[in-house]
């Protein structure tokens, strides 16, 4: 289980997050919702050791505190993150991109089953193996980073905006992706401005809004919640 508790986080004067709790057990799909701004990208970024939280926060994976570790040992413990903007290579092939993102101490022994897994999720990466990642499609660049992260063999993958400045067709494609993720076990923490469709594939959902956490319930729930419907959805049941 992965647990946030009371995490709070200040960029100099300005209060990014506030008190924050939040939990997601193996296996589970958990999104976040709040508008811009809202904190989101830092809850991912204090998780994966990118920001460093105030004195009394807490995450914890497993009971073991991972506060103070700094990123990059941070995949060894199966935590992965895919940043808003993906930050995949691009004069680098798909397969240059998916190597960089294997962990010598968590996945060495399974390197090329990591690599045969990625290929059977991502079948158009399959076919692209050795195509320069820039010349590939915003969707394809977005399964690219979703696959490198996935090569250090996460418990918890944490995604930011996956969908961002896709196009809807290219969006459902790649939800059905992340669906197939989940079959293989691995818990996602998704941030998302796409409500419906992340709603779609998620178990629980937070609300957040000026770095607090001010709604969770299930994505049953969440889907006609009001506040929901106000926030994201223009006051429709889309
Ligand atoms: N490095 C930084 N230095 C100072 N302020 C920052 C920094 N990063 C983020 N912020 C501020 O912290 C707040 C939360 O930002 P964050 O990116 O976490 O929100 P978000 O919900 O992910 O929004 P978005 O969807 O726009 O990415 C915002 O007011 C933002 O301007």
């Amino acid at each position: 289980m992965l647990e946030i508790a009371n995490l709070s986080l200040l960029y100099g004067r300005h209060r990014a997050l506030e008190n924050i709790s939040v939990g997601i057990s193996e296996g589970e799909t958990v999104v976040i919702l709040g508008a811009n701004g809202a904190g989101k990208s830092s809850l991912l970024k204090a998780i994966a050791g990118l920001v460093t939280p105030e004195a009394g926060s807490r995450v914890m994976l497993d009971g073991k505190s991972l506060i103070g570790l700094p990123a990059h040992d941070i995949p060894e413990t199966g935590i992965a993150l895919v940043p808003e903007g993906r930050g995949v290579f691009g004069d680098l092939t798909v397969e240059e991109n998916l190597m960089l993102g294997a962990n010598p101490r968590r996945a060495r022994a399974t390197e090329a089953d990591r690599h045969a897994l990625i290929y059977d999720l991502f079948p158009r990466l399959a076919e692209r193996k050795r195509q320069m990642v820039r010349t590939m499609s915003g969707g394809e660049q977005q399964m690219v980073a979703i696959g490198r992260a996935l090569m250090s063999n996460p418990k918890y993958l944490m995604l930011d905006e996956p969908s961002l400045g896709l196009a809807p067709i290219v969006v459902t494609e790649l939800f059905a992706a992340l669906k197939r993720v989940q079959q293989t076990g691995v818990a996602l923490l998704l941030v998302e401005q796409n409500v419906s469709i992340s709603l779609s594939i998620s178990d629980r959902g937070y609300l957040m809004e000026a770095g607090r956490i001010v709604g969770a319930d299930t994505a049953e729930a969440l889907k006609t919640d009001t506040a929901v419907q106000q926030a994201f959805l223009g006051g429709s049941t889309a």
